[in-house]
């Protein structure tokens, strides 16, 4: 278990990955359209340009790599978006992803890391999210998440695929040397956005919906240090090669920040002042998603090892000096 095909490893969470695995000494090589992702993120790794439904030319790329296991990062990733274009979503996130484990049964390989997500389970029944809790996404980018969890069963019965889907919560951060971290344009997610308030790069900062059942009001997500998402990616890849077993893990910290609580926290650990305005709720999302991560800690002897505060300062070091 060396050689690691990396799709989607241009993108933010695949780069920060494909650093660590270099770390733990095995060879990545990323695959990527670059409709999201850059090239400068990957700088030094063995990088092919190519489609996810470009079948041919993934099965070049395992035979001449000797791929022994795939990490698949490539999607669309916006709530909001998918609510106004699912079939782009649908395309994307399912469709395509046939293409490549149909490429990886043809060809032998029978490792397949999928990125999930905690948009598969939909309104919260419970205050934590363990792998018990019903998956009934309420927006289409969890569906398509979810449709492809359901094939990968399918595939593993019938054809001996093997697969770990890993459901991330709020993925964030930079990594702590401030080289690899989030760049998307146009950029979605809050906590970039609040730099970008904090750095005078938009007049303010919006947040989506003051009226949650929440006790600010704001809606509350579980954030997840990159680089903690990235060990979790290698050590359960290790399990499944090891036990020869599909898993299903929820990966977060386990506590819940609210919108208005990570503003203030980046205005704390700036010491910059900047504009807050409420605006409506965004299409899509749910009040509270927080995680419950017993299994992976348990399974994995996996430990988050970022608390919020770690994370902004990773993120503040990332945006003084970043590169793409
Ligand atoms: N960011 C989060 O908080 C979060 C949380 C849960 C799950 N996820 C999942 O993690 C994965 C990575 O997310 P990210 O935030 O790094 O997104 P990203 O957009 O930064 O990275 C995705 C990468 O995939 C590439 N890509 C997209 N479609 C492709 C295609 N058809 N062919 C080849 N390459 C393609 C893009 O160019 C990009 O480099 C996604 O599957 C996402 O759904 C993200
Ligand atoms: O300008 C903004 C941007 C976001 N938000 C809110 O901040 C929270 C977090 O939003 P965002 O950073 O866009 O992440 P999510 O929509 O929670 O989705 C992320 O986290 C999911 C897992 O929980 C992943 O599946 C998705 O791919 C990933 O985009 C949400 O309540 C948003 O409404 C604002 O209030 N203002």
């Amino acid at each position: 278990m060396k050689n690691i095909l990396v799709v989607g490893g241009a993108g933010y969470i695949g780069s920060n990955t494909v650093r660590v695995l270099e770390i733990k000494g095995y060879s990545p090589i990323v695959y990527d359209n670059l409709s999201k992702g850059h090239k400068k993120a990957v700088r030094g790794i063995p990088f092919i340009k190519g489609d996810l439904g470009d079948k041919k030319k993934l099965k070049t790329v395992f035979s001449k790599f000797k791929i022994d296991a795939v990490m698949h990062f490539a999607a669309f990733t916006e709530v909001g978006e998918s609510v106004i274009t699912p079939a782009k979503y649908y395309e994307n996130n399912v469709a395509k992803v046939l293409n490549l484990l149909d490429a990886m049964v043809e060809s032998g390989i029978n490792y397949f890391v999928f990125s999930s997500t905690a948009a598969t389970f939909g309104e919260p029944v419970k205050e934590l999210i363990d792998e018990t809790h019903p998956q009934n996404p309420i927006n289409p980018y969890g569906r398509t998440k979810l449709m492809v969890e359901n094939i990968l069963k399918d595939y593993d019965h019938s054809y001996g695929l093997k697969s770990v889907c890993l459901r991330y919560f709020n993925a964030c951060g930079a990594s702590p040397d401030g080289k690899t971290g989030e760049s998307h344009d146009p950029e979605t997610h809050l906590i970039p956005l609040v730099f970008q308030a904090a750095l005078g790069k938009r007049e303010s900062i919006k947040v989506f919906g003051n009226d949650y059942p929440t006790p600010d009001g704001t809606a509350v997500r579980d954030y997840i240090h990159v680089n903690d998402l990235a060990s979790a990616h290698i050590l359960a890849l290790e399990k499944m090669a090891k036990e020869n077993k599909s898993a299903w893990y929820n990966l977060g910290s386990g506590s819940g920040y609210s919108v208005k609580e990570i503003i203030e926290t980046v205005k704390e650990v700036t010491g910059l002042d900047f504009k807050v305005e409420n605006a409506p709720r965004r299409a899509g999302d749910p009040a509270v998603l927080v995680a419950d991560s017993a299994k992976a800690k348990q399974d994995l002897k996996w430990e988050p090892q970022f608390n919020l505060k770690e994370i902004i300062k990773t993120v503040a070091k990332w945006e003084r000096k970043r590169k793409y």
